[in-house]
C-alpha cells in the first residue's frame, strides 16, 4: 500500500465524523418531505461546531442520522472511519455507546436512577468494564462538572441545569469520539443555558473535545468555533469563529441568509 494511501486512511480513521451526500425523505400522508436533500459535513478533531436553520429545515433529522438513529436513504455517515451503514443494528447500538456522546433538550435521562447510576449506565451496558471502574469514571465526570454533591439525587430532585450536566456527564463517560448536543440549552432558562454552553466551550478547549451542537439560537451558535447554516434540507452557509466575532453580528449574518437576503454559501 502507498504511503499516501495509508495517510489517507489515517485522516480518516482519526476524522471524528464525516456526513457524505445524505438524502432522508419523510411521509407525511400523502407529501413526500425531503428532511435532508444532499448534505455532506466533515468535522474535524477538537472542532466545535453549530447546526442552525429555521424550524423544520432538517437538523435535527440531521443530528439523528449522524449518530445512527435514523437510517438515510442515501450518502454515509462516517464515525472515526466506521461506516454506520455497515453496521448491523446491535453492532451500531454498542458502537454508538462507545464512541457517540448524545445530549438532548429534554436530558433523558433514567428517571428511577441517581445521577451517578445514570453516569455509569453507558459502562455498565458495555459488560466489559468493572462496577468500580465505571464508578469511579463517573464520579470523577460529576465531580468536574460541579456536581460532586450530587452523586444520589435522581433526576426530579435537580434543577434543569444540573439534570443537562449530569447528561453531559453520561455523554462523556465512555470517551467518546463525538458529542451530539440536540438544542441542549432548549428546555433552560438564559441563565442556565449560558453555563451549559460555557461548559461545553470549556469541555472543547480543555479537553478537545469534538462537539456538534443544534441549535436555532444565534447566542448559543455563538459559543462554537465554526457554525453551519441549514435550509430546507441542504447546508447553505459554513462559517468559522474569526467571520462572527460576536452574537450579534452572527444574528444579523443568519437572518440575512434565512431570509434570502443574502447570496447562498456567502461568508
Ligand atoms: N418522524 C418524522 N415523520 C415525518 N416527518 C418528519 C419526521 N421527522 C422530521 N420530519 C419532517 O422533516 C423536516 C425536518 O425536520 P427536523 O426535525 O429535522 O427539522 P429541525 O430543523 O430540527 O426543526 P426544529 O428546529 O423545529 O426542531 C420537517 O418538515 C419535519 O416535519
Amino acid at each position: 500500500m502507498s504511503s499516501e494511501k495509508i495517510s489517507q486512511d489515517e485522516a480518516i480513521q482519526t476524522t471524528p465524523l464525516r456526513v457524505d451526500d445524505l438524502v432522508k425523505t419523510f411521509h407525511q400522508g400523502t407529501n413526500l418531505v425531503k428532511a435532508l436533500n444532499g448534505v455532506s459535513l466533515s468535522v474535524s478533531k477538537g472542532e466545535f461546531t453549530a447546526i442552525m436553520g429555521p424550524s423544520g429545515c432538517g437538523k435535527s433529522t440531521l443530528l439523528h442520522v449522524m449518530a445512527g438513529l435514523t437510517r438515510p436513504e442515501s450518502g454515509a455517515v462516517w464515525v472515526e472511519g466506521e461506516k454506520l451503514s455497515s453496521l448491523s443494528d446491535a453492532r451500531l447500538t454498542d458502537f454508538r455507546r462507545r464512541r457517540i456522546g448524545l445530549v438532548f433538550q429534554q436530558f433523558n435521562l433514567v428517571a428511577a436512577l441517581t445521577a451517578l447510576e445514570n453516569v455509569m449506565l453507558p459502562l455498565m451496558a458495555e459488560g466489559g468494564r468493572g462496577t468500580a471502574g465505571a464508578k469511579d469514571r463517573a464520579k470523577q465526570l460529576l465531580d468536574r462538572l460541579g456536581l460532586g454533591d450530587r452523586f444520589g439525587h435522581r433526576p426530579d430532585a435537580m434543577s434543569g441545569g444540573e439534570q443537562q450536566r449530569v447528561a453531559i456527564a453520561r455523554a462523556l463517560v465512555a470517551d467518546p469520539a463525538i458529542i451530539l448536543a440536540d438544542e441542549p440549552t432548549g428546555s433552560l432558562d438564559s441563565g442556565n443555558g449560558n453555563a451549559i454552553c460555557s461548559l461545553l466551550k470549556e469541555l472543547n478547549q480543555e479537553e478537545g473535545r469534538s462537539i456538534v451542537m443544534v441549535t436555532h439560537e444565534p447566542a448559543v451558535a455563538a459559543w462554537a468555533g465554526r457554525v453551519v447554516v441549514m435550509k430546507d434540507g441542504v447546508v447553505c452557509s459554513d462559517w468559522h469563529a474569526e467571520q462572527f466575532p460576536d452574537a450579534q453580528s452572527l444574528a444579523i449574518r443568519y437572518q440575512e441568509i434565512v431570509s434570502g437576503q443574502a447570496a447562498v454559501g456567502a461568508v
